[in-house]
């Protein structure tokens, strides 16, 4: 195993190709000072064209805010204070503002967290769309093009284009606003799509519907897609690659096999997969993660999982693990690495 703190090992892999979005040492701070909260820390990953990439963990481990930092909106008092995003190999912030709004808009949309009241209520959808067709004409310079492109979208969201173009927002059911909120952000064709929690506030069957579409608008269109989730079910059906997070700092990073199949991995992740009954089938015996993840401003020394870690030994409250890489599989464990260690000798 190597030391390296992201998931850009040099090994060769059959999915190997020129990245299309890289996280490159990111930390994201919220405040200054000793008050200073590190939401994203030290953080690094490698997006490759067609990859289903899940951004993972619990609730408050900086998986929104490094989604936001990946098309430069981390929101104010946010900042990044180390590190950098590249897009095809060009530094985000060394971008011209003009060009970096072109690129936004153009190549990477992101559909938000709150795609459920994400629209203006006062307009419809295809005065919504006429909006974004006027403001980037160089897409569509003809913009009948781009409302049958749109109309296209639709069909593949599985939406009456009909009904859809003069409704209002609160004419649609919440699995409908997702569904519309994703064709928008297809609008201008763009080479990535960002999604925080795309299944989260939707009802069991809607959520499949949006796993199916988000399936499919992959395979047709040749879409990049990013995807913000805390639930490793959806992560099992839909992730072609996974990184986990846990309060700030990425703890595990592979495959979808990897992540779910592999005899090395996190205790973290361990818990989280123990803790979904779909996946491994144990009904009544899913066993919860007991205790919370710890508050940013008062973290605890070493490993940030030691104290709800079943495995923790001395060396994990004293000492910060590495992030040890295997191929391309990643894991920050002082317990898991030594075990693969002592195994392999
Ligand atoms: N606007 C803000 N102001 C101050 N601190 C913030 C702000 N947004 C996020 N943070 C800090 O960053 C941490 C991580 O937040 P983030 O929303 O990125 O986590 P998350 O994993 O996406 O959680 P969730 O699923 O609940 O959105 C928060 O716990 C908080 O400490």
């Amino acid at each position: 195993m190597t030391d390296v703190a992201d998931d850009r090992s040099t090994a060769r892999h059959p999915d190997d190709g020129a990245p299309i979005v890289e996280v490159d040492n990111l930390t994201v701070a919220f405040g200054s000072g000793p008050g200073a909260v590190r939401a994203v820390e030290n953080v690094s990953l490698t997006v490759r064209p067609g990859d289903i990439y899940a951004l993972v963990g619990e609730s408050g481990c900086g998986k929104s805010t490094l989604a936001y930092a990946l098309l430069d909106i981390v929101p104010p008092p946010g900042r990044v204070t180390e590190g950098e995003v590249r897009f095809k190999g060009a530094a985000l912030e060394r971008l011209r503002r003009r060009d970096l709004r072109r690129l936004l808009g153009l190549e990477i949309a992101m559909v938000f967290q709150a795609a459920m009241n994400a629209f203006n209520p006062v307009i419809t959808i295809g005065d919504h769309v006429e909006h974004v067709l006027q403001a980037h004409p160089e897409v569509f310079p003809d913009s009948r093009a781009g409302r049958a492109y749109f109309e296209h979208l639709l069909e593949l969201v599985r939406l009456p284009p009909a009904v859809v173009w003069d409704a209002f927002e609160s004419q649609l059911s919440g699995g409908m606003k997702q569904r519309v909120a994703i064709a928008l952000a297809l609008l201008l064709k763009p080479s990535v799509v960002v999604l925080d929690e795309p299944t989260t506030a939707l009802d069991v069957l809607n959520q499949r519907l949006v796993i199916d579409i988000l399936r499919r608008l992959h395979r047709e269109l040749g879409i990049t897609i990013i995807f913000v989730t805390h639930d490793l079910a959806v992560v099992a059906e839909m992730a072609t690659r996974v990184a986990v997070m846990y309060a700030g700092r990425l703890v595990e990073a592979g495959t979808v096999r990897e992540i779910f199949g592999s005899r090395r991995r996190h205790p973290y992740v361990r818990a989280l997969v123990d803790a979904i009954p779909s996946v491994l089938d144990k009904g009544l015996l899913v066993q919860p993660i007991a205790g919370e993840v710890p508050n940013l401003a008062d973290l605890p020394p070493g490993c940030r999982f030691a104290p709800r870690c079943r495995l923790a030994q001395d060396i994990c409250v004293r000492v910060e693990p590495p992030l040890l890489a295997d191929g391309r599989h990643l894991v920050a464990c002082h317990v898991v690495n030594e075990e693969l260690e002592v195994t392999a000798r």
